[in-house]
């Protein structure tokens, strides 16, 4: 081995003791069993559901309670007791408030605590779960959670108890308590993307995933959308915008991000006063809490900026005729004074035909307001600090697809024909296709962000495409019938038709290629992905291709509960086996949250860490040590 290498090694581990010792560490550690991963997808901004998910773990902590005190404690107080650690601060605050926050009470939960989070971190090294504590609780934690036989354990429990409470940190105690609870069920958060749009909040998922310990993201089309955005690219700021329009979502943007939107209130009132909008009433499925603004005048904002989008949209199309795509410029197809549009060579009748920013001549021209209003609306993106750090979090976590243990994670699709081949897709005038065209989008969505110049600019248009475009693997539909659904009434020109993959990848031996194709053991994978809502109520099953395919996209979104029939799915995979919790919609401050888990695979026998791709890595480094003692043995490095 390098020596170079070796010297950069010793200086972690100066000495022989000191890297057999940690030879034998991580020797220890794989012989653990391996870590719960989490998989969610689709959160699209629902933060309260899914922040439940996280604090409960999904239901598992529930699981573990009733484990450790079914048999010594009542239903209703394991459900408290449930309630207290997703959420202690409002817990502790409510038995203030109501006098019952007793010195009782508080020996009590912190007995039933420590007996939980034993469990829970059973699995786990000492110096991991140390790890994972505040540090001015670590050593009062670390002495009652490993406490000897030797040890008289009631009495020393009592009295450590009995000082935490008359020393008067029980309180905080008891909420660093819950959150180990909660941060040890999770080991590894994977989020098969569409973390923002239609619901109200995506930036308070993103303030906490930021703080998870071990979590990857990969980009949905919704994400890639506001990637987009904070870049730069225009037709993805009024997508973003219209979206939020649509669902009265203006709390993400003014509260959440700070985004200024009185340039484009003062522009919609002024521009549509007279038009009362009606075709684009918000969808206002939840109230905004901080910008509550008048649905009417919401509705003038969504007309403004879906024009500007679809001028911005037919903009690039038009600069893009690789794409593809110009039968979804229609604006180039609307006859403005007729007040209709041809598709596929049948005309028919918008259901808006007052459109005065719109100069027929030449269709896709901003007006002269739009210019402005866009370029406030563009600044106020680049410079939205909160925007940038999270779009910065979701680069750094995130990526096209991900493999691990053997699983292979992706939103949407990989593209394929009606034939089952894999469909090629060209960038800067080369085609790829499959494992090496996720890589190549990976390389563009980096440099529409990071690089400058031609680079980025071209990197910049190709998000849209990755947001809508036909052969794009975060959105895998034949095209986005917004406009369609907008202002056509014929109900056959709103279908959105899926790409051929969602039909291929139901057989496992397609699923099983294509996890060969990745690099993975095709016998243990599985291809995880997002994207599709599974309409349980029609009988669809998130299980598909004979357990090689899940698809866990079960409607978190309220606006999609009615299609699926559920609210949500989290896949959970933990040392012994594969199964999926599937949610009930959520209903905020009651009990009855809990999934109903079930068993999608049981392994053959419990997977330890050794098993896993943390594992490898562990065994590359045990055995680089060895040669480090190897070269201190034979005196090559002192
Ligand atoms: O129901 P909405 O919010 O109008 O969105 C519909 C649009 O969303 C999409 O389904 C994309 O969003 P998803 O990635 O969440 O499926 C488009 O295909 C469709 O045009
Ligand atoms: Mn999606």
């Amino acid at each position: 081995m390098d020596i170079k290498y070796l010297r950069l090694l010793a200086k972690e581990y100066p000495t022989i003791e000191s890297a057999a010792s940690e030879i034998i560490n991580l020797s220890a550690i794989r012989s653990l069993p391996k870590g719960t991963e989490y998989f969610f997808s689709d959160m699209h901004g629902e933060y309260e559901a899914f922040l439940h998910m996280l604090r409960s773990a999904s239901g598992m902590i529930k699981i573990k309670i009733d484990l450790v005190l079914g048999k010594t404690v009542s239903a209703a107080d394991r459900e408290k007791l449930a309630e207290l650690i997703y959420y202690p601060e409002k817990e502790i605050a409510r038995l203030a408030g109501c006098g019952e926050l007793s010195d009782e009470w508080k020996r009590l939960s912190i007995y039933r605590l420590i007996l939980v989070c034993e469990t829970v971190s059973a699995k786990y090294t000492r110096s991991r779960i140390r790890k994972r504590i505040p540090e001015d609780m670590v050593y009062i934690l670390d002495e009652l959670l490993n406490v000897t036989d030797d040890v008289n354990k009631d009495y020393y429990y009592d009295e450590i108890i009995g000082a935490i409470i008359s020393t008067g940190i029980a309180e905080t105690f008891i909420i660093s308590l819950c959150k180990l609870i909660q941060s040890v069920c999770i080991d590894k958060l994977h989020i098969i993307g569409d973390i923002f749009d239609r619901g109200p909040r995506a930036d308070i998922i993103l303030d906490e995933l930021m703080k998870m310990h071990d979590v990857d993201i990969q980009w949905g089309n919704h994400d890639i959308s506001w990637m987009g955005a904070a870049a730069g690219n225009p037709a993805l700021i009024a997508n973003v915008i219209r979206i939020a329009m649509r669902y009265n979502n203006f709390d993400v943007l003014e509260d959440g991000y700070g985004l200024n939107l009185r340039a484009l209130a003062v522009f919609a009132a002024e521009t549509y006063e007279n038009d009362d909008c009606r075709l684009y009433m918000p969808n206002a499925l939840d109230d905004n809490i901080y910008d509550p603004v008048d649905l009417d005048l919401g509705a003038k904002m969504h007309k403004a900026i879906t024009v500007i989008q679809l001028k911005l949209e037919g903009q690039l199309i038009a600069k893009h005729p690789e794409w593809e795509m110009q039968d979804r410029d229609i604006f180039s197809r609307t006859d403005f004074a007729k007040g209709t549009v041809t598709i596929d060579g049948r005309e028919y009748e918008l259901l808006d035909k007052s459109f005065p920013t719109v100069d027929p001549a030449s269709p896709l021209a901003l007006s002269e307001g739009e210019a402005e209003l866009m370029n406030v609306l563009k600044a106020s993106f680049r410079h939205s600090e909160k925007l940038q750090r999270h779009i910065r979090f979701i680069y750094a976590k995130g990526a096209m697809y991900k493999t691990v243990n053997n699983n292979l994670l992706f939103h949407g699709c990989i593209p394929m024909d009606e034939n089952g081949e894999l469909q090629s897709v060209s960038i800067r005038g080369r085609k790829y296709s499959g494992k090496t065209l996720l890589d190549k989008l990976g390389e563009l969505v980096n440099q529409a962000y990071f690089s400058s110049g031609e680079e980025k600019d071209y990197a910049d248009d190709f998000m849209w495409y990755l947001w809508c475009g036909a052969k794009s693997p975060l959105y895998g539909k034949d095209k986005m019938a917004f406009f369609e659904r907008c202002f056509i009434a014929d109900k056959s020109l709103h279908t959105e038709n899926y790409n051929a993959y969602y039909t291929f990848s139901e057989k496992a031996d397609v699923c099983m290629s294509l996890l060969e194709l990745f690099g993975l053991d095709s016998e243990k994978g599985h291809i995880i992905n997002g994207h599709v809502p599974v309409k349980i109520k029609n009988g669809e099953s998130p299980v598909k291709a004979d357990g090689k395919l899940l698809v866990i996209d079960g409607g978190i979104s309220k606006a999609y509960q009615s299609t699926t029939g559920i609210a949500g799915y989290t896949l959970i995979y933990d040392s012994h086996s594969l199964n999926l919790a599937e949610h009930k919609p959520f209903v905020a401050g009651e009990s009855g949250n809990t999934p109903t888990i079930r068993l999608v695979e049981k392994l053959e026998r419990r997977a330890n860490i050794s098993d896993t791709d943390k594992g490898e890595e562990i065994l590359d480094k045990i055995n680089d040590l060895r040669q480090l003692l190897e070269a201190y043995k034979a005196g090559l490095i002192k």
